[in-house]
């Protein structure tokens, strides 16, 4: 079926019947299933139809279906005979994988808010770098809890640009594809400078944020410095307990994030909480230094500042906070469009303190998973 997505082996074809326009399928498990003979003749698998080696469709948009001579069932799959003279053969268990009106299977786990208290994950680098099941636990976590460890790794330079690499190009931005946080001379932007920083995400000042942020630690002997993080998903489910209309508010007013330097000047308008349609949380933009002017109408403005401010004290409640001291040899990866980083301060004059980083887009995370997933 040009497909390199397992389907089930196991699964046969009983009986067809057509009815008008469709074909009902019986599998050897009881299952029935609707298939509209547009739908098959579209989905044919044949080297015409899809690319034998791109394995793209290669079939065009059809106004009405060519007729069908016969549906039959061979060794338990489908076989239909087009009346234009065109053979069409399906296996089996991909079709039931595929039965309209059934939800499509994805192995990829669902993002689930945190539970206080919540401990994270941690995978061993060995287990990652061997792939398989520890890569898979390290990138199952990171999708799932927003944040995964990753402990033992070697103290070595660029290794954070190693590990993303085995899952997908390094995201760039204005911060370069990999970046150094370290106290720097002349700093243009927090994280450069030995100062707290309070929970934030990385560029919501991006149409398109980084998705995940890897932060691989080298260096951690300055007094300070210890990491904090927080689920921006279990946090706007509590503002959105306590005080729906502040919940409304974030979620419908768009405001203006902007970061400037010498070379850029890089804005969005956008909403500091994204719901979908469905009410569920999407992303969380907070990053309380390049938000802009709150350009909004004077009706407005003081409710927002009351429900930002009621956020922000939630996202620094105890209860939602964790704090991690990461170790020389640790990474920690988590997902900026919904779980918020900060630090403590540090004294650069103890010590030195030196993390590396980089980001990855979220589809190369889950491409990365289903490719490992096809080995079962
Ligand atoms: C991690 N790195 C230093 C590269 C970027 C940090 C970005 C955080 C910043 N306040 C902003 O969103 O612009
Ligand atoms: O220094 C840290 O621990 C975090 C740095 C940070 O927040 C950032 O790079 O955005």
């Amino acid at each position: 079926m040009h497909e390199l997505a397992p389907w089930p082996q196991h699964l046969t074809l009983t009986d067809v019947f057509a009815e008008g326009l469709r074909l009902s399928l019986v599998w050897n498990n009881g299952d029935r299933g609707q298939f509209p003979l547009l739908w098959l003749r579209d989905h044919c698998a044949c080297d015409q139809c899809r690319h034998p080696l791109t394995r793209e469709r290669l079939v065009t948009p059809m106004a009405a279906v060519p007729g069908l001579d016969e549906a039959r069932i061979e060794h338990g799959q489908l076989h239909l005979d087009w009346q234009d003279g065109h053979h069409s053969r399906f296996a089996a268990g991909w079709l039931h994988q595929r039965r309209p009106g059934e939800a499509a299977i994805d192995s990829l786990p669902r993002p689930v808010a945190w539970q206080t208290p919540f401990s994270p994950q941690h995978v061993r680098h060995a287990d990652l770098v061997a792939g398989g099941n520890g890569e898979k636990a390290w990138i199952t976590a990171l999708l799932r809890d927003g944040l995964v460890l990753l402990d033992e790794g070697p103290l070595e330079l660029e290794e954070v640009s190693r590990l993303a690499r085995r899952i997908g190009p390094l995201k760039a931005t204005n911060f370069g594809a990999r970046f150094d946080v370290i106290s720097k001379p002349n700093p243009n932007n927090a994280a450069y400078t030995s100062i707290a920083l309070a929970l934030h995400t990385d560029l919501p000042n991006w149409r398109q944020p980084p998705d995940m942020q890897l932060l691989y630690c080298l260096k951690n002997d300055a007094e300070g410095g210890g990491s904090i993080f927080a689920d921006g998903i279990q946090v706007a489910e509590a503002l959105r307990a306590a005080n729906p209309d502040h919940f409304q508010l974030l979620a419908e007013t768009a405001i203006d994030f902007r970061f400037q330097d010498e070379e850029h000047d890089i804005g969005v308008r956008e909403p500091v909480i994204d719901v979908g349609t469905d009410g569920r949380i999407r992303e969380i933009r907070f990053n309380n230094w390049i938000r802009d002017t709150l350009h909004l109408s004077a009706d407005l403005i003081t409710s927002w500042y009351e429900a930002y401010h009621h956020f922000w004290t939630l996202l620094h409640a105890p209860q939602h906070q964790i704090a991690l001291d990461l170790r020389p040899g640790q990474m920690v990866a988590f997902d900026n469009r919904r779980v918020l980083h900060g630090r403590e301060a540090f004294d650069p004059t103890t010590g030195e303190r030196h993390l590396q980083g980089t980001y990855l887009d979220r589809d190369m995370l889950e491409s990365r998973l289903r490719v490992l997933a096809r080995k079962g």
